[in-house]
């Protein structure tokens, strides 16, 4: 919140329906929770039959929300730690066993590091990752490694959980990209965190982290390889990053006081980027050079470090430029084809079934379902319910529930209903609105998602909507979102602008859908959020609070005013979280198929026979719940 506005009263969850794969229904209230479904546990993926595809999926968020929650609730003191190592497999062993960090056994004398947001990791960062491999010597050993701080971007909430699964399955990948003819890999990839934005130190925590173990009888420290691109290695020399300290009064000390270290133990291995905005080949090479004149010099570089630079090739110039944000782009308009050359194979897998797809009965048999009216699964029954505790648990914090929104499709229905059961007023009336449905696949409803994409006349691309029965476009659903602020939204918030206390409102739709209704949102208010919500979990919520500026001199007297002239510099919205999906803590599917199939509103289930204290300790120790 920023010092010159005041909190409005109301809340918004938008959160994604349980249940689907496709579409689910999010949920969006006067804090906006947006939710999802949870990843199989392998032990769920022997009872499903789509094991080929769920092979290498983590097993569940938990453990990385867990492992993130412990890193950063670490005294300053703690830097860097690596989550969990995917060892090498020879062809003599290859125990199934749960990722979790393995210290080398004795001294790893180089070690790659990919360092990104890995939002999400793309096939730029396999081609570099797969060129350093091959241009290294056994042992081989490479880390992927998340900054939970970024040199440039402001703090604020990530869906990092998120980023350490996909970096464990795109490990996999890389792994598996190395298997070739001789049926087993030969890298160790290590997936760890940092608290460290720049270089310099990052190369410093890892070096004195302790996991990588010194050669003490030859006095060596392991080399650090840094892949980077060619943007980032500007941004590396730019004095901006090293201003003055106490002791160095000028930028020229504080560049080498943090670069001299750097080099003495790491290199840099730069895949070329070229770009208008970087330059072209020529310009690239032009700049290393010169480095190794001396042309950095003037701002606090030095000759000599050149050495350690390498620039290698990149995409062909024939290829299409890849990048995280276009991936991004191709997740936000559901466009599985263009997802399907931007990432590797497992993490688009991963993708699809983490932000298009919750839990209902299309979506275990991965079929794509907009419109199309899925029922929730077993599993996604028990997602809803946790989620209705959670949010009935945070009342204190969030307000009364007032308002609920749901499309009228059954499994966001059925979700809204699960957290309207939970309030304490079960009064509390469900509006359902045919504007808060997912995007309508039309020709392609019912198709498989799974199946590798076929450029086709009769498969086009999802983004493309020329004629009615394509998909639906981004366009057209940003009309329905628009549709519902205006009609629902605006003068619920206006209403509850003069109530004394705070209130919570919540949306209920699905996953495609959500991610257009929040970029709608974020135009409509002023949003200090920059980011976007990538994956969102089946029942993962995005919390949203709204504001209105105190420089305004007057409470807005219609919603015609509002809309017509002042709401963008009276109202502000503030993204207080992003895919919170804590309520499905140890929550495990039901073996046997039990889990993935329709859910039985007559069944119960063992976690409603023996209530919430039996539900809290099944929490806790990871057991099944149904
Ligand atoms: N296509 C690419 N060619 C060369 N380098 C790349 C490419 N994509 C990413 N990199 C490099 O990989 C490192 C990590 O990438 P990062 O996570 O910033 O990905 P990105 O695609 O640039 O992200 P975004 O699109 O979100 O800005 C950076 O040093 C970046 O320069
Ligand atoms: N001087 C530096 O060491 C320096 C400068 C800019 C970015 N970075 C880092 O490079 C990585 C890639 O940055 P972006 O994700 O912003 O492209 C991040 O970890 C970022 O913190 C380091």
């Amino acid at each position: 919140m920023s010092g010159a506005s005041i909190k409005w009263p109301v809340r918004i969850d938008m959160s994604q329906d349980i249940g689907f794969d496709d579409g689910n229904p999010p949920l969006l209230a006067a804090s906006f929770s947006l939710l999802d479904v949870m990843p199989l546990s392998p032990s769920d993926s022997r009872n499903d039959p789509n094991i080929g595809m769920m092979k290498s999926r983590p097993t569940t968020l938990a453990p990385f929300g867990e492992a993130l929650a412990a890193f950063q609730s670490q005294p300053s003191g703690s830097l860097f730690r690596v989550v969990c190592s995917l060892p090498a497999k020879t062809n003599s062993v290859s125990p199934k066993q749960t990722p979790r960090p393995i210290r080398p056994a004795c001294f790893v004398p180089s070690l790659i590091v990919l360092d990104s947001s890995f939002n999400p990791p793309t096939m730029a960062h396999m081609r570099m990752a797969k060129s350093a491999l091959d241009s290294s010597a056994p042992p081989r050993r490479i880390l992927l490694l998340l900054a939970v701080n970024n040199a440039d971007k402001k703090a604020k909430p990530e869906p990092f959980e998120h980023r350490l699964a996909m970096m464990t399955v795109f490990a996999k990948d890389i792994q598996e990209s190395r298997t070739g003819a001789t049926r087993y890999d030969d890298v160790t990839v290590d997936v760890g965190l940092t608290t460290q934005p720049y270089f310099s130190s990052k190369a410093f925590a890892v070096a004195t982290s302790g996991f990588y173990p010194y050669n003490f009888g030859q006095k060596l420290e392991m080399e650090q390889v840094y892949l980077a691109g060619f943007d980032t290695l500007i941004r590396i020399f730019n004095p901006k990053y090293y201003p003055p300290d106490a002791d160095a009064h000028q930028n020229l000390t504080a560049m080498k006081a943090a670069l001299d270290p750097f080099f003495s133990r790491s290199r840099l291995r730069i895949t070329v980027r070229p770009s208008d905005e970087w330059g072209d080949l020529a310009e690239q090479h032009a700049y290393l050079d010169g480095l190794a004149k001396g042309e950095l010099d003037k701002v606090g570089g030095r000759a000599s470090w050149a050495a350690k630079v390498e620039l290698v090739e990149g995409r062909k110039p024939d290829e299409e430029p890849v990048s995280s944000t276009k991936a991004r782009s191709a997740c936000a308009s559901g466009d599985t084809e263009a997802l399907s050359w931007l990432v590797s194979s497992s993490v688009r897998d991963w993708i699809i079934r983490e932000n298009l797809h919750a839990e209902s009965v299309d979506n275990v048999a991965g079929l794509l379902a907009g419109f199309r009216d899925s029922n929730l699964s077993s599993h996604g029954a028990l997602q809803a319910q946790r989620l209705g505790a959670h949010l009935s648990m945070r009342s204190p914090e969030i307000g009364p529930l007032k308002h609920l929104f749901t499309s009228d499709l059954q499994r966001t229905r059925k979700t809204a209903e699960a957290i309207a059961a939970s309030q304490p007023s079960p009064k509390l009336s469900i509006i359902e609105l045919a504007d808060l449905r997912e995007r309508d696949f039309r020709s392609r409803e019912g198709e498989s998602y799974r199946k590798k994409a076929q450029p086709s006349p009769s498969l086009p691309p999802l983004n493309e909507c020329s004629v009615a029965a394509q998909p639906e476009s981004v366009e057209e659903m940003s009309t329905r979102a628009r549709r519902f602020i205006e009609r629902q939204l605006i003068s619920l918030i206006l209403d509850e602008v003069s109530a004394s206390s705070s209130s919570c409102t919540v949306v209920v739709s699905h996953g495609i859908f959500l991610g257009v209704l929040f970029a709608n949102l974020q135009a409509r208010f002023k949003s200090q959020f920059s980011g976007e919500p990538l994956a969102l979990a089946n029942t993962g919520y995005v919390e949203i609070v709204f504001y209105k500026s105190q420089t305004v001199p007057r409470r807005p007297r219609h919603l015609l005013e509002v809309a017509a002239s002042s709401s963008k510099h009276i109202i502000k919205l503030d993204v207080k979280l992003i895919n919170c999906t804590s309520h499905l803590n140890g929550l495990k599917r039901t073996r046997g198929g039990i889990g993935s199939a329709q859910h039985d509103e007559k069944q119960r289930t063992l976690e409603s026979f023996f209530g919430s204290n039996t539900k809290q300790r099944k929490t806790n120790s990871s057991d099944t719940t149904a």
